[in-house]
């Protein structure tokens, strides 16, 4: 385990167990459908090509990338619209597929987004959820898991661009936050 990491929140196995699950909600909810699959980079990364090989049938893939965390452990309050995505999403069904739904202020900036754009249906598949953190109301139709309000590592997850590589998903210790 990397030295930074204070326990593993989920391992690869565990993960894994939870992308299957969600690939079978999300085969289902859009049978005979071609969804527009949206990741939000960087974060989603990991999660959307590993989810996307669980979904049976058709789908577009696109990404988006926004950010609100410059290298902190908390939001700035300000969601940056850094790279827009190429798909003409009007008419189409949405999903959108993000790593964590925290503030929440990121998933509604983008469901606004895509809402005014005419999309026929917006949703939201996000590997962790962190009810106890939300200040913008911003709900998820398919979830991994609900996690503590704690800063959180890993699988696309990063604190100051490290630890987006590590394999599972773990809580980072305090004083290596604390002390930068
Ligand atoms: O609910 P919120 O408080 O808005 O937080 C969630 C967002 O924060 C992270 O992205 P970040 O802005 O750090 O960019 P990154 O994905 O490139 O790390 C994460 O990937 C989500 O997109
Ligand atoms: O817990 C978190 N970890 C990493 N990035 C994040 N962005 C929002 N919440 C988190």
């Amino acid at each position: 385990m990397n030295n930074d990491i204070l326990k593993v929140l989920y391992s690869k196995d565990e993960i894994d167990t939870a992308c299957q699950r969600l690939g079978k909600e999300i085969s289902q909810a859009y049978a005979g459908k071609v969804p527009v699959v949206i990741g939000v980079l960087k974060g989603a990364i990991f999660f959307m090509t590993d989810i996307a090989r669980h979904v049976d049938g058709y789908m577009q893939i696109d990404f988006v990338d926004v950010s609100s965390y410059h290298g902190g452990t908390s939001s700035s309050g300000t969601v940056e619209l850094l790279q827009d995505i190429n798909t003409d999403i009007s008419g189409r069904d949405v999903l959108i597929v993000e790593d964590i739904v925290d503030t929440g202020r990121t998933l509604r900036f983008l469901l606004d987004l895509f809402d005014k754009r005419g999309a026929n249906s917006v949703k939201v598949c996000t590997l962790l959820d962190k009810p106890a953190a939300r200040i913008v109301g911003a709900d998820s139709d398919f979830i991994g898991f609900s996690v503590p309000n704690e800063f959180l590592v890993g699988y696309g997850l990063d604190y100051d661009e490290k630890y987006r590589n590590l394999p599972y998903i773990g809580v980072l210790k305090p004083e290596i936050y604390t002390n930068n």
